[in-house]
């Protein structure tokens, strides 16, 4: 029988995976993939996967659209930082936003959190995340967020006018806050088995800068 060769590049993502230790919080803009990616970066660490959009439409029982006609967004801004607390641990107050349970992680601390566009822009939900968690910018061109953000007609901010001129506002106002995420990761017209790798790797290389060499 065949000996099998050790695939050097499985045993470097193994590597990387058991060195996290913390939640992996993804950052950056509507449609540039924090979900889609997120899913698949949580099934490869065996960890859970929260959509802080999920668990908002979850704990106000709404839609985000509804969300944001019946109430507006400056409400949907508080209800976003209370659950992404909640998502990353934070005790007490938070729970003053539901009856929702903390989220009790499976494996360890480690778990993969996508976060709506505009949460990482919030001053106090920015500095939670990136105390407790390991943030990631994933970002795209222009061309891109408009392709991807048109394949949905959820996202009530992109129904107040040109959806690719608030996106090119939004994306230039916003970069200098995602630019506070330690990791950048460009999430392009590649499949998105491409993104996962390059996202791993750039975890990697941040733990490695975090670590001292024994
Ligand atoms: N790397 C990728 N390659 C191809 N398609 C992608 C990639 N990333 C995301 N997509 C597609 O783009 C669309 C938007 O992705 P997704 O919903 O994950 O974005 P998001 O960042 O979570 O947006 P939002 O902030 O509005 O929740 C989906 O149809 C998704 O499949
Ligand atoms: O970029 C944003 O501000 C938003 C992105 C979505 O994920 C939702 O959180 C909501 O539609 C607002
Ligand atoms: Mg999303």
């Amino acid at each position: 029988m065949e000996h099998e060769q050790p695939n050097p590049e499985l045993a470097a993502q193994a590597d990387i995976i058991a060195r996290i230790d913390r939640p992996i919080v993804l950052v950056g803009m509507m449609g540039v993939g924090k979900t889609s990616v997120g899913k698949r970066l949580a099934a490869l660490l065996n960890a859970p996967f929260l959509d802080a959009d999920d668990e908002i439409e979850k704990a106000a029982r709404m839609s985000i659209p509804d969300i944001f006609a019946t109430y507006g967004e400056a409400f949907f801004r508080d209800g976003e930082r209370r659950v992404i607390a909640r998502l990353l641990g934070e005790p007490a107050p938070a729970l003053k936003e539901l009856s929702l349970p903390p989220v009790s992680p499976a494996k360890g601390d480690v778990r993969v959190i996508s976060t709506g566009g505009g949460a990482f822009i919030n001053e106090e939900t920015r500095a939670l995340i990136l105390r407790r968690g390991i943030a990631v910018w994933l970002d795209a061109d222009l061309d891109t967020l408009v392709e991807r953000t048109a394949r949905k007609d959820n996202r009530p901010l992109l129904k107040q006018g040109n959806p690719r001129e608030i996106l090119a506002n939004l994306k230039t106002t916003r970069a200098p806050f995602y630019a506070q995420a330690p990791i950048h990761v460009i999430s392009g017209n590649t499949p998105h088995a491409k993104t996962l790798a390059k996202l791993l790797s750039a975890v990697g290389a941040w733990l490695d800068t975090q670590e001292p060499i024994a």
